[in-house]
């Protein structure tokens, strides 16, 4: 994959936002496959704001972008778009991988998926527990971090 295969994003949008009550926002919203997704698919690339360490700390880990956040080897990096809107599951069917210096994040879709099944990612496996919070999706056992391009990277800052 070259500079500008990263920097791309997928040419027709395989996916659609819709309201997920299970995840208890006021305005709650999840990713939804609009059409069969074959594995391998490129279902997004979301570019990124990039957040130092200095800053995280200081400041965005006490607002709500925290829950927002993901976490590349001691940076931080704030996902655009539907980036940001993937909920959590045990079993996701997307992997994520961080291209930390193009600051974009591609997610790729780990198993064929259905049309209308949601698209999650995992977001590790203490994040809500860090948060005091609960997985509220019904999947089962998490296979470990086997879908995840690199155990060190995940959403929030579990290792701070
Ligand atoms: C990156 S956002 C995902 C998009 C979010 N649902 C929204 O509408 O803004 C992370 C937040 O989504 C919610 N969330 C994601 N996955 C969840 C899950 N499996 N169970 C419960 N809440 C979840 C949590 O409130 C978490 O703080």
């Amino acid at each position: 994959m070259d500079r500008n295969d990263v920097l791309s994003t997928p040419v027709a949008p395989c996916h659609k936002i819709i309201h997920t009550p299970y995840t208890g926002e006021a305005v709650a919203r999840g990713v939804f496959a609009a059409r069969k997704i074959a594995r391998g698919e490129l279902v997004e690339a979301a570019h990124c704001i990039f957040i130092s360490r200095q800053e995280y700390t200081n400041h965005l880990r006490f607002t709500t972008l925290e829950h927002y956040i993901f976490h590349a080897k001691g940076d931080y990096l704030l996902a655009l778009g539907v980036g940001s809107l993937f909920n959590h599951s045990s079993r996701p069917c997307l992997d994520f991988r961080i291209h930390r210096e193009q600051l974009v994040i591609n997610y790729i879709a780990a198993r064929n998926i259905e049309e209308g099944e949601e698209l999650t990612i995992t977001y590790g496996t203490v994040w809500f527990e860090d948060r005091n919070m609960q997985s509220r999706r019904e999947d089962g056992e998490d296979p470990m971090h086997h879908h995840m391009d690199d155990p060190d990277s995940f959403l929030g800052a579990v290792m701070l």
